[in-house]
């Protein structure tokens, strides 16, 4: 591409012409036969808007908080691994451009970069993710490292008790992440029996007996608030309520473990009605636009979290690539709330958005 990007999706072209096909498809592949990966984008265009007009928007603020945090948008950066393979300086990179955009990033336990190079990068607020290892030490150790390092809340992630299948993987023999975190705590070695080393180390190392008493654990090892990534139905935005988490992520994980789960934006607002305001729900998976942050606003979002574009944008122009996927969305969410009459992320209401499900109902 010769010219310069002008919407987020083309920098996903420039990520693949940037990268070894490995890692590209690493970032860009999903589940099984990704039905659900095609699904997380398609469910947004099947959702239209209900502009209204004749609204004073010559002053827009997009200001938002997430667990009392002022962003500048409710865009902030998804949970990512890996993202060395995209800058020889990694998640330090993803790290300055979030700050510089005044947002929030969530930084990944499969981080390439350790907790301290990304927490000494620059100042912000910062939240971290936690996988639960079956050495749970470990993932003890990492989060007392990150909270001393001054993270401010712990983004559990709850939908990958066994790693996905992604075949792109596994044909090309990806290999283990790089992770310096783990140095010392635990070995990166595994017996991938030909397959993805990478999927072979997430095997031996994800604890597939983590269910909902370990919250408890969880709470007795940080005194962080907890966000719980990965809920999909009524039935466990409920439960989470009922454990005491602080925030619900609605997320299929980009669609990388279970293939067939629901676009992530069809289910939120069942979520959201479920969780009747008792916490804040935040949501990811398939935002491109900004008009997709002004549909999962209006379904009931406090923010959406980006996952690919973020890494795109940094595997095509570093630091200035990720702080433009961001600008980018800022802005088209920008014109999107002017367009539908809304001046702050408040106004923003469900009946400025129609579902699939709106449709349905008119018709019965
Ligand atoms: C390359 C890649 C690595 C990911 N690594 C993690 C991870 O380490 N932890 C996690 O909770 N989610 C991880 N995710 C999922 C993201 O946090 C997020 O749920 C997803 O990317 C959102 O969808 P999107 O990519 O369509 O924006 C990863 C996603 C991708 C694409
Ligand atoms: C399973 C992890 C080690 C990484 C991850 O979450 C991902 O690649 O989606």
């Amino acid at each position: 591409m010769d010219s310069e990007p002008v919407n987020v999706r083309e920098f996903q072209k420039l990520a693949k012409e940037a990268l070894p096909k490995m890692h590209y498809d690493f970032y860009a592949g999903g589940a099984e036969d990704e039905h659900t990966l095609k699904e997380n984008v398609k469910a947004f265009q099947r959702i239209t808007f209900r502009p209204r007009i004749l609204i004073d928007v010559s002053n827009i603020n997009m200001e938002t908080t997430i667990l009392g945090y002022k962003i500048s948008a409710p865009i902030i950066v998804a949970p990512t691994g890996c993202h060395i393979y995209a800058h020889p300086e990694g998640e330090v990179v993803t790290a300055r451009a979030a700050a510089a955009c005044n947002t929030i990033m969530v930084l990944s336990f499969a981080s390439s970069c350790t907790i301290e190079e990304v927490a000494s990068s620059c100042d912000a607020v910062r939240f971290y993710q936690l996988y639960v290892c079956k050495q749970r030490y470990v993932s003890a150790q990492l989060l007392a490292r990150a909270e001393s390092k001054g993270f401010k809340a712990v983004v559990l992630t709850a939908d990958t008790p066994k790693i996905g299948r992604r075949e792109a993987d596994i044909r090309n023999k990806l290999t283990a992440p790089q992770s310096k975190n783990l140095e010392g705590l635990l070995s990166v070695e595994a017996d991938s029996k030909g397959g993805s080393d990478f999927g072979a180390f997430a095997s031996e190392t994800l604890d597939p007996s983590l269910n909902w008493k370990d919250i408890a654990w969880l709470k007795s090892i940080t005194k962080l608030p907890i966000l719980l990534k990965g809920v999909l139905t009524a039935e466990d935005a409920q439960k989470a309520v009922e454990v005491g988490v602080d925030a619900i992520i609605v997320s299929n994980h980009g669609a990388r473990q279970l293939d067939y789960a629901p676009a992530s934006i069809s289910v939120l607002e069942e979520v959201v009605q479920a969780v009747a305001g008792a916490v804040p729900v935040l949501f990811d998976g398939g935002v491109r636009r900004g008009t997709d942050v002004f549909k999962a606003l209006a379904l009931g979002a406090q923010a959406v979290m980006i996952g690919r574009p973020v890494i795109y944008g940094l595997a095509a122009k570093g630091e200035f690539g990720v702080k433009r996927v961001l600008e980018m969305l800022k802005d088209e969410l920008e014109l999107t709330m002017s367009l539908n009459g809304c001046c702050t992320v408040k106004d923003i209401t469900r009946n400025h958005v129609r579902t699939e499900g709106d449709r349905l109902r008119s018709l019965m």
